[in-house]
């Protein structure tokens, strides 16, 4: 549009009938309605903002334009803009004072109609119009003649000089040149308002028309546009570098989804079942069938002629590329014999039948679907497997089933146990001192020509320490130590376990030197004699067969220790302990008083307590016999959480008897309400055991009673400290031990209607106390010195009829010798069991302090430890003899009164 303004012939023709104009009127442009104007430049404005960066410099009368709706105030707004913009614009240009301001004026008015002129002209395209338009508004705001408009102000308007057609054309150009370029490019929304001012201004201050002006227009125009980039890369900060990497995985999955949805939304058709009748009258008889291929001699596909389909049914979807038809057929003998026929009926010539051709194809996607299941299972046993397998020794997989299980720990990093840290087994540890040293120094061994032993077994009761010794074994020894449990060597799987082994001892060798620990052993080392009753079990026996075989098979230069460790000796099978296999049997008793006390040592260490530790020890030593090394670290530790519930900031000594308690009753059941009649019941019960306690020579002295409900379906308990460690019990003891376990229900008898069935546990245990004492320990002279094994298995008794009535008879007598005993003492010292019972009912639990409150100090000596840690008087009583752990109240002291059943 710009280049037709200013072509001169039609700027000539414009321009006569302007200035006519010019000369005839002077104020034309004032009828000008402009709405049409507005509405246009409006509109460019707004698609011309919107692509402008709404983070940058804010356009002046910004929040004025926020609040306008209407196009009047719109048009307003622009001219505003305008004004302010060819203020500053004119400033630099414009030299005040030096010119007729009017003259100026004037002459910015004539050149103002003139524009307007030309508009009046018509025969302008619209769009033109429109930048007259436009311009008119632009130079209605000018105030100042342009720079290079001086001349030809001087000549024309200051010395009036008649301007010529050729000096109205230039004049015509001057402004179209001033303004068009602009209003080009702002009404093609190639920039900005704000970026056609900066052009104008560079414009008015090179001069109009100049080819300067023109590049310095389009530089403004590309800075302009560089601005804005910049502007919207300013905002957004750093360019943002988007990284695609390619997940094979990922693209898969999409892949197959996107193809899943697509098939869903769009099912697109590429096959159609039809019949032979179909096939027929649709196509063959139409001669639209190319060829016919036979499938896997059971579907035909027909080939058709895509042409002929194209024009005879242009809508079918036969007429697509990869459309095909298909229909079933019985046999391919019937079908070729049906197709000769139909060529027959058509009568078509042997030579333009249409070809058959017979292909085997194999459905890939339905034989894969086939082995669906298949794939499955083997993937799902392969994946359990992989779960069962993964989780010990680091073997996984079905694959790694028949590899050892045995956890190897570094000596360096994983066992860090030592002797130090093994309390109270001193002969324990001098046996296996020497498996230490041959590991350390084989040579001094090796070169007097003595075989070290191959192994040992450490049996004992469960906590006593076993694993503990293996483990400091190897972290004295420094090498490193393979442990695994017995049952880990079976599985249900035929060969696993002597595979196990074989696998183990391998590792072993190539790490030597090195000690297996084997816990549990008779899992897999049971006698083999006695499992072939009621059906052997072979795997159990190969394995244990490939663990002898590996035992034999090492050299003696072979620096590998088999340890191993087992609550059950006495079923172990011999061939196992024969001298070069586990030579050496070490068994771990339960600990000592001493040993317990430095057992307490070892664990109290970690504890922050603030009690006399060698008081500490040896009382918590005194309160806990029969404890095994496991059952004092959950003492103890059990001791610091009851210290920590109670927010105290160290662990006093009425944490750990509380934790005691808690470990031989278990805990307090706050929650089990007993009835007024029940609780009485366990009260009298519990203090008939106290009386007894009391009274009775050669009882254990009573630490404190209680009917506080415990766990383990206690009502009520009497913890008794065992005068000494019992190694030997006499029969006065034995009867003084019944007479008290007897005293709950003896209680009952003498202060009750009737009795319940709380005492059945006590009677269970003088039962066994007295069997024992006739069938074992030779404490009856009827049956005499004579001991008869007890074995459930055992078909016959190992003894007659005879002697069998004998026994019952002795049992029964000294069951009811210690009846007797009790119920003398009780009747005797019936206030008394009143008074304790009553005093129980109150406070539910008495100590020792109370006892000697109500009944005065016991009748009878304390014993050594008694007397140093609870305070009792009196000279040290001889030690008692021990009995079999079946066959006492409990080592540890305990009576608890069952719950009725
Ligand atoms: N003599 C001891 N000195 C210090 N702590 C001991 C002692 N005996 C047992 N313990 C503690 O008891 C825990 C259990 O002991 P360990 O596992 O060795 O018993 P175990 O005899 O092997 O038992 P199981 O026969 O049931 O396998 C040990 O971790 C240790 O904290």
């Amino acid at each position: 549009m710009a280049t037709l303004l200013r072509r001169p012939a039609s700027i000539a023709r414009y321009s006569r009938s302007a200035a006519e104009l010019f000369t005839a009127s002077r104020s034309t442009y004032s009828h000008h309605t402009r709405p049409q104007l507005w509405s246009l430049i409006n509109a460019r404005q707004a698609r011309s903002y919107s692509s402008v960066n709404p983070g940058g410099p804010k356009r002046p009368n910004d929040e004025k334009n926020n609040n306008k709706n209407t196009p009047e105030k719109k048009e307003n707004d622009i001219q505003d803009e305008l004004a302010d913009f060819f203020k500053t614009r004119n400033a630099p240009s414009s030299k005040p004072g030096s010119r007729d301001a009017a003259a100026e004026k004037e002459f910015l008015d004539q050149s103002l109609q003139f524009i307007s002129g030309l508009q009046k002209a018509g025969g302008l395209p619209q769009r033109q119009q429109d930048l007259i338009r436009v311009i008119q508004i632009l130079l209605k705001d000018v105030k100042h003649i342009p720079l290079g408009m001086e001349e030809f102000f001087e000549k024309h308007a200051v010395q009036r000089k008649v301007m010529t057609l050729g000096e109205w054309d230039n004049f015509a150009n001057y402004w179209l040149d001033y303004f068009d370029d602009s209003m080009h490019l702002f009404q093609s929304e190639k920039v900005s308002l704000d970026e056609i001012k900066s052009m104008l201004k560079t414009k008015s201050e090179s001069g109009p028309g100049g080819e300067a002006g023109k590049d310095s227009k389009r530089q403004g125009a590309n800075q302009g546009k560089e601005q804005k980039d910049g502007k919207e890369q300013g905002q957004k900060g750093a360019p943002k570098v988007v990284e695609f990497k390619f997940d094979p995985g990922s693209f898969i999955i999409t892949s197959v989804i996107s193809y899943m949805l697509y098939t869903t939304f769009f099912p697109g058709e590429n096959s159609r079942d039809i019949t032979w009748q179909e096939f027929r009258a649709n196509f063959f008889d139409k001669g639209l069938v190319e060829k016919l291929t036979v499938l896997n001699r059971s579907r035909v596909r027909v080939e058709l002629n895509r042409e002929a389909i194209a024009n005879e049914m242009p809508d079918s979807p036969a007429a697509q590329r990869n459309f095909h038809y298909y229909f079933t057929i019985g046999s391919v003998d019937s079908f070729e014999r049906k197709l000769e026929e139909a060529h027959n009926e058509l009568h078509i010539p042997t030579s333009q039948r249409i070809p058959v051709a017979y292909v085997d194809e194999v459905p890939w996607l339905a034989t894969a679907l086939s082995f669906g299941p298949t794939i499955l299972l083997i993937g799902s046993v392969f994946y359990f497997s992989r779960r069962a397998g993964g989780g010990a020794g680091g073997q996984s997989g079905i694959f790694g089933i028949g590899k050892s299980r045995a956890r190897r720990f570094n000596h360096e990093t994983d066992v860090k146990i030592r002797f130090a840290d093994v309390a109270g087994m001193d002969e324990a540890k001098l046996e296996i001192m020497e498996f230490v040293s041959f590991l350390k120094e084989p040579d001094k061994f090796q070169k007097l020509g003595a075989k070290i032993p191959r192994g040992a077994i450490l049996s004992g009761p469960p906590g006593t320490g076993k694993t503990l010794l293996a483990k400091a074994t190897a972290g004295e020894s420094g090498v490193p130590f393979f442990s695994v449990s017995g049952s880990e060597f079976v599985e249900m799987f035929v060969g696993v376990g002597p595979s196990r082994v074989r696998d183990l001892f391998a590792n072993a060798r190539k790490n030597t030197p090195c000690i297996i620990f084997i816990d549990e052993i008779d899992a897999i080392g049971k006698s083999r004699s006695k499992q072939n009753f009621g059906g052997g079990n072979d795997e159990r026996e190969s394995t244990l067969n490939q663990i002898l075989t590996e035992m034999d098979g090492f050299n003696t230069s072979d620096q590998v220790v088999v340890l191993a460790g087992t609550n059950r000796p006495d079923v172990l099978d011999k061939a196992l302990m024969r001298p070069g296999r586990f030579d050496r049997h070490i068994g771990i008793d339960r600990p000592t008083m001493k040993g317990r006390e430095q057992i307490f040592r070892v664990h109290l260490k970690k504890i922050l307590t603030k009690e006399d530790m060698d008081y500490l020890c040896g009382r918590l030593a005194a309160l806990t016999p029969g404890f095994a090394g496991a059952d004092i670290a959950n003492c103890v530790n059990e001791a610091a959480l009851v210290a920590a519930r109670e927010h105290a900031e160290s662990v006093k000594m009425k944490h750990f008897e509380q934790a005691i308690e808690r470990v031989i009753g278990g805990l307090e059941k706050k929650s089990l309400v007993l009835s007024p009649e029940e609780k009485r019941t366990v009260a009298y019960h519990e203090a008939g055991h106290a009386i007894c306690g009391w009274y009775l020579r050669w009882a254990d002295p009573l630490l404190k009673v209680s009917i506080i409900p415990r766990g383990q379906g206690a009502l009520g308990y009497a913890q008794y400290l065992p005068s000494s460690e019992n190694y030997l019990m006499s029969v006065n003891q034995l009867m003084d031990r019944m007479a008290m376990t007897l005293g709950g229900r003896v209680s009952e008898e003498l202060h009750f209607d009737t009795v319940t069935s709380g005492a059945s546990d006590d009677f269970n245990k003088v039962t066994r106390m007295a069997s024992a004492m006739v069938t074992k320990f030779g404490m009856s002279k009827a049956i005499g010195p004579l001991h008869f094994e007890e074995d459930q298995q055992q078909l016959h008794k190992p003894f007659s009829e005879e002697t069998a009535r004998n026994i019952d008879l002795e049992i029964r007598r000294i069951v009811d010798e210690a009846y007797k005993r009790c119920t003398d003492l009780l009747t005797e010292k019936k206030n008394e069991v009143g008074l304790v019972a009553e005093e129980l009912l109150s406070k539910e639990v008495l100590s020792r302090d109370d006892m000697v409150r109500l009944l005065g100090q016991r009748p009878y000596p304390d014993t050594g430890e008694f007397t140093k840690y609870f305070g009792g008087g009196g000279t040290i009583a001889p030690p008692e003899p021990p009995v079999s752990d079946e066959g006492t109240t409990g080592k540890d002291g305990r009576d608890q009164t069952p719950l009725p059943s």
